[in-house]
């Protein structure tokens, strides 16, 4: 054939002759580094996971949305030194078009809400559960991808938005057996950093890069935190006043720090209010080092974590009200947060907290024999049309093969097509919990 490494499909039937098969390299059957595969019980477990998030969306009124996983690499062209751009997965196109697998959801919500314009009604409350990328050197064996759930509101300028939002996540956590005594929010504002950097005349445009730098802090040395800020311009003072304001964690020190006049006490102050009328405020604690690694926030940020520290960041987020005229958009007041799905599963896991998720099928239909194949399909058709599950046998297989597969498939009912019930309109009925066996008639099969 033209094409020597063509593989040909297996042969249609038995008794076709065998197609000959080029004697191809043996492939790699493991996904490419980074990667997962997820075979029944981790997609159960998924599937698991999932479902809560999403069920906790809606329960807070949040519509599904989503968007390629393919975008322009021009969405994440910042410009102010973050992990996320150092590790995008991006390539050119065969039309020559520099392209990118999303390395987060928020940009192309951004670029949703932009192209929507004033056809949506404000406010916006928007999730998504999507899978996200990163091309890391495999230096440290990191996953180079995970899936997201992100939770947006698009429209509100309050500290409403972000107590709501986090209010989703504690529900959340709440939902999987998780409680203040295992995980907590650290909050604060980059109105904390803006305030510092405005009182020592540092410029406006170097404030994404800052917070990058400070994100940094325990990540790598100090000095280098602040080699870093001074290549951005900051004077040796304006770093030591930085750091020391940074280290507060508590609203009355920030108060003494900056005074009762600004923004960031403001809204800091609102949000524990709120908090309180939540119920959860002892899930909440000032810590004035939160700045997050995103260069777009601008206001609140806070982040999950657990207790215990043994872990990185379970979820992270805050405002970002600058963000749709980085991409030329008119801006709205958006805040939202984003949730991976790998530290949250290996905190349940140290917890004893993965929940058992085997395969149920209620019912396993077999034939006794050869010719009653097409009765047991019928079996099978009248009890889906009931909303039945049915793992139909479809070879001649003997029963202990049979029972086992029962077992195997956690069946409630084992429904047995004999040649002499059947020639009556009966089948077989066990159920294999209690060993009960009766003969039914297939009509009255409930
Ligand atoms: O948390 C940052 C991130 C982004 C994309 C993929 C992975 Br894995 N991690």
């Amino acid at each position: 054939s033209a094409n020597q490494n063509v593989r040909t499909g297996r042969s249609g039937s038995a008794t076709a002759p065998p197609v000959e098969h080029d004697t191809a390299q043996k492939i790699d059957v493991n996904p490419p580094k980074g990667t997962r595969d997820f075979p029944p019980e981790e997609m159960r477990l998924r599937n698991w996971l999932f479902s809560n998030f999403r069920e906790v969306s809606q329960q807070f009124g949040f519509e599904e949305v989503d968007f390629p996983v393919l975008e322009s690499e021009a969405l994440y062209i910042r410009k102010a030194g973050e992990e996320i751009r150092d590790q995008l997965y991006c390539f050119e196109d065969r039309g020559n078009r520099r392209v990118a697998l999303r390395p987060e959801l928020t940009p192309s919500l951004a670029r949703l809400v932009i192209q929507k314009g004033k056809s949506v009604s404000l406010p916006l409350k928007w999730f998504a559960i999507g899978q996200c990328w990163r091309y890391e050197r495999m230096t440290r064996g990191r996953r180079r991808e995970h899936y997201q759930w992100n939770m947006d509101i698009i429209g509100v300028p309050d500290v409403t938005a972000e107590a709501e939002l986090i209010s989703s996540i504690i529900t959340f956590f709440k939902r999987i057996g998780l409680t203040t005594s295992d995980v907590g929010f650290k909050v604060s504002s980059r109105k904390v950093l803006q305030e510092v950097l405005r009182c020592y005349s540092v410029p406006e445009n170097m404030f994404g890069r800052v917070c990058i730098i400070i994100d940094k802090i325990g990540k790598i040395p100090r000095d280098d935190i602040r080699k870093d800020l001074q290549s951005a311009d900051m004077s040796e003072v304006a770093i030591e006043e930085l750091l020391q304001v940074l280290s507060l964690n508590s609203l009355e020190k920030l108060e003494e720090k900056l005074g009762a006049s600004g923004e960031a006490l403001s809204d800091l102050k609102q949000l524990f209010s709120l908090a309180e009328k939540y119920g959860y405020s002892e899930w909440l604690q000032f810590d004035a080092s939160i700045v997050r690694g995103l260069a777009y926030y601008t206001g609140i940020v806070f982040e999950g974590f657990d207790r215990e520290g043994k872990l990185r960041a379970i979820c992270g987020g805050g405002r970002y009200d600058r963000l749709l005229s980085t991409f030329g958009g008119d801006d709205l007041p958006a805040c939202g947060f984003g949730f991976g799905d790998a530290v949250i599963l290996e905190l349940l896991k140290e917890r004893g907290l993965l929940p058992e998720l085997n395969l149920q099928v209620e019912n396993i239909v077999c034939s006794l024999d050869q010719e009653l194949q097409g009765a047991a399909s019928e079996v099978a058709s009248v009890l889906r049309e009931k909303g039945q599950s049915v793992d139909l046998v479809l070879e001649n297989k003997p029963l202990k093969w049979v029972f086992k597969r029962a077992a195997r498939i956690n069946a409630r009912r084992l429904i047995l097509v004999g040649k002499v019930e059947w020639e009556k309109g009966m089948v077989n009925v066990k159920t294999l919990s209690t060993g009960e066996q009766l003969e039914i008639k297939l009509d009255e099969l409930e």
